[in-house]
């Protein structure tokens, strides 16, 4: 997600953290920088950054508009919630009791681990929201103290929720300060009876003092431990550490726009670098490609690539789990070069590699589509197939992260024919 740069003083001045009636911590709270602009305002801001990051790189009319929501609000299925104690009200002794007011729940403000309290959010799932404060709620009833980050004390330091956009099943991971976990059973029926919805609870143990939000060890303590939702017609299992997109509508946006944009006929080998858990690849394998080749840096997303694909019964897609760049590089040194090749690529914010693009030049696919959550670092990368002989086709910005800063883009090059 790239942050945006704009220089217009005008719009700063006008926008700079006003009260925003759509929401009281606006400006306070580092969730959404943009709540007070018009939403059409927004999206064009977005389109002008895209432009200006890819002029000189691509030819004007490349651009396509943005495509934006329809309702840009509660559309985040994944909400990170921390707990702490309220200023002053650090516990006494184990069993002091604790009101609701004493726990803080809701989100960090800009650049800190400052807690803004918060009832409601304009952009959080509202499901998702409510099982964070049925936790708090829970909290102070049976006295369990919420994680005191600067004296390493307290129990519940995080509740991760994600809801599944179309089954509407609910996991809820609590992040605890240790492994015993009192009274859990007692927990979960109460958080079941204030939040029906909620399909799946797991402990998850953290009892390093870090700013990472989960540690290894995992137990379910109610339900299968997952759920499972369906994106572009194909069911997905997430856990609570799979890597699962966060806005499901707009993804579904972004992976039908890459697909189109990839224009598979029937012939093409499809290889989908930093896949994930293979979701996009997937799509293709059901849209068009004869075969699909995955690769991600990360282990559990492939296996969980692997079990997607035999889960859906896809058997036109493998993965493998190695550094996207030396993949590149085998296969263009290898004499199994695929013939009509596709390349789908969704990197990190970082980009890619000179190495990967190198490579991925030398196999002269026919077409990339190259999404990025980074359009700086995306124009840069493109700059580099625009040199090694790729022509971009068109540039077409999304929005996953409306009243954010945050845009997403895709580009679509061909082989050039000089
Ligand atoms: C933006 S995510 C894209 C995931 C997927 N395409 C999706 O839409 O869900 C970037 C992915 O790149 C992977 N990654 C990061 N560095 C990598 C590397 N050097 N080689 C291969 N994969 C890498 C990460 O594990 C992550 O899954």
């Amino acid at each position: 997600m790239s942050r945006i740069h704009d220089n217009n003083p005008k719009r700063t001045s006008n926008h700079a953290a006003k009260p925003c009636a759509s929401c009281p911590v606006f400006g306070r709270c580092g969730g959404c920088s943009q709540l007070n602009i018009p939403y059409a305002e927004q999206l064009a801001a977005k389109q002008r950054e895209v432009a200006a990051l890819f002029e000189g790189v691509a030819p004007a009319d490349a651009l396509l508009p943005i495509l934006g929501m329809e309702h840009p609000f509660h559309y985040r299925n994944k909400v990170v919630s921390p707990y702490a104690p309220a200023k002053g009200k650090r516990r006494k002794g184990r069993d002091a009791k604790l009101a609701r007011t004493d726990i803080l729940t809701g989100m960090y403000a800009p650049g800190s681990h400052r807690l803004v309290p918060t009832d409601a959010c304009a952009i959080e799932n509202e499901t998702a929201k409510n099982v964070t404060l049925a936790i708090r709620d829970i909290m102070a009833r049976w006295s369990m103290a919420p994680y005191d980050e600067d004296a390493g004390t307290g129990f519940v330091r995080h509740a991760v929720v994600r809801v599944g956009h179309e089954s509407g099943e609910v996991l809820v991971t609590v992040v605890t300060n240790g492994d015993e976990f009192p009274a859990s059973k007692a927990f979960c029926r109460e958080l079941k009876r204030r939040v029906p919805e909620v399909t799946t609870i797991v402990q998850n143990v953290n009892t390093r003092q870090t700013n990472v939000i989960l540690g290894d060890k995992e137990r379910t303590l109610f339900g299968p431990g997952f759920i499972l939702d369906t994106l572009c017609g194909l069911s997905f299992r997430i856990s609570s550490q799979s890597f699962y997109q966060v806005n499901a509508t707009q993804t579904e946006v972004l992976y039908n726009e890459a697909i189109r944009l990839a224009n598979l006929t029937g012939a093409e080998t499809v290889i989908d670098a930093y896949c994930g858990t293979g979701t996009i690849g997937l799509v293709a394998a059901r849209r068009g490609a004869t075969r699909v080749i995955g690769v991600d840096s990360v282990a559990s997303s492939i296996r969980d690539a692997a079990n997607n694909a035999r889960h859906n019964g896809v058997e036109n897609a493998e993965f493998v789990a190695q550094d996207a760049t030396v993949f590149m590089k085998e296969l263009a040194a290898s004499s199994e070069r695929p013939k009509s090749l596709v390349l789908l690529m969704d990197p990190p914010r970082a980009g890619s590699t000179p190495e990967f693009l190198a490579a991925a030049a030398s196999l002269a696919p026919e077409r990339i589509v190259y999404i990025s959550c980074n359009p700086a670092t995306q124009a840069r990368d493109v700059r580099q197939l625009v040199d090694e002989g790729y022509e971009v086709r068109a540039i077409r910005p999304v929005d996953m992260f409306p009243h954010t800063d945050h845009v997403e883009s895709i580009v679509m090059l061909e082989k050039r024919n000089d």
